[in-house]
């Protein structure tokens, strides 16, 4: 294989939105991000940390979509290394002017092996950084752009395409029989960039921003029950397992699953110890054991391809983490002597 560009983090995600007034209030008037750029299409955001242009672009369209997801490379020379990796792989690539992407510089967009539309770039305008401007955070402030979480079928082969890529595992779940349920993966020295979970793909499972404070996210489920909007709360707060990080999880307008996520933990040195969860640990995903929705489970964003058509799905053959238990709960132990039975849908 030829040498792989670069990647310094995940960076931006692309949203295709059916109502961009309602995406707007509930993501600058609930979830408080900065409005860089907005015209009658698009409405491009970034958190309070973030300086370059965007990490989060609305775009308005027919069908709630992911339209791409934006990985930053080291330097320009890296687009290069990525045209030619993924040409080597047989996979569509595209160059993109400068701009294309607005406030992006040349950047390169393929169609990944594991079916999603990707954008390598390093040039990008710089705005500014709200880091201190607490005169415009809210109670429930967002940093950064933490991660994308991916439904993929063979998490596996996805895990290899990553490595590939230079990304390393942090955290993965198992079984005893050594089914792969999920994988989390990273560049920049924390948990994951990006996070493989079995399941028909490819889909959008999450992406997931991150606020410094839980009593950030207390307060932004306080907001939506001020405004009658609880039902945007799919799943949380909690304390997850895997990570260790405090989260919540909201449902987009278009049912985009979106999380907020304290800080995690520091991955950054060489001999950073992998964590293999056991499928049936109920203290996985939720560290006190709170059953996971199965809508968490089942339902994700259809993925678009180059030409902005949805791509179809390849369905999981591996077994499925809720059918061997439901979230944290079904056929589970708290200790591992102790099975328990958990409500099964
Ligand atoms: O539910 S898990 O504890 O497995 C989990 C951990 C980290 C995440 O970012 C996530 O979405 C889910
Ligand atoms: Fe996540």
């Amino acid at each position: 294989m030829s040498t792989a560009p670069d990647v310094i983090r995940c960076a931006y995600a692309e949203f295709v939105v059916s109502d961009l007034r309602a995406s707007r209030a509930f993501y600058v008037d609930v979830l408080g991000l900065v409005v860089t750029h907005e015209d009658a299409d698009t409405i491009h955001l970034r958190a309070f940390e973030e300086y370059l242009h965007h990490s989060l672009v609305l775009r308005r369209g027919p069908v709630p979509a992911l339209a791409v997801l934006g990985y930053r490379v080291r330097t320009p020379a890296d687009l290069d290394l990525a045209e030619a990796y993924y040409r080597e792989l047989g996979v569509r690539v595209r160059r993109r002017e400068p701009g294309a992407t607005l406030g992006i510089g040349e950047a390169v967009r393929v169609e990944d092996p594991l079916g999603f539309p990707i954008e390598f770039f390093h040039e990008a305008v710089h705005v500014e950084r709200f880091t201190q401007r607490y005169d415009t955070h809210g109670a429930g402030a967002i940093s950064r752009l933490d991660h994308f979480n991916l439904n993929t079928p063979d998490v596996p082969a996805a895990r290899k395409y990553y490595e590939g890529l230079g990304f390393r595992v942090s955290e993965d779940i198992q079984d005893s029989d050594g089914t792969v349920y999920a994988a989390w993966m990273f560049r920049k020295p924390t948990v994951h960039d990006v996070a493989l979970t079995g399941g028909d793909g490819p889909r959008l499972h999450h992406i997931a921003f991150a606020t410094h404070e839980r009593h950030q996210i207390l307060h932004i489920c306080d907001h939506l029950g001020a405004l009658r909007q609880s039902d945007m709360i799919e799943r949380g707060p909690g304390r997850h397992g895997v990570s260790n990080a405090f989260y919540l999880y909201l449902r987009d307008p278009d049912g985009h699953r979106i999380e907020i996520y304290t800080h995690d933990y520091y991955t950054g040195d060489p001999d950073n110890p992998v964590i293999t969860w056991d499928v049936h640990d109920n203290q996985r995903r939720d560290w006190w054991g709170n059953a996971v929705v199965p809508s968490w489970y089942t339902e994700a964003s259809p993925v678009l391809d180059l030409d902005g058509a949805p791509r179809p799905l390849v369905a999981r053959t591996d077994a499925r983490e809720m059918d061997v238990t439901i979230g944290a709960d079904g056929f589970s132990y708290t200790r591992s002597t102790e099975f328990k039975l958990g409500e099964q849908v």
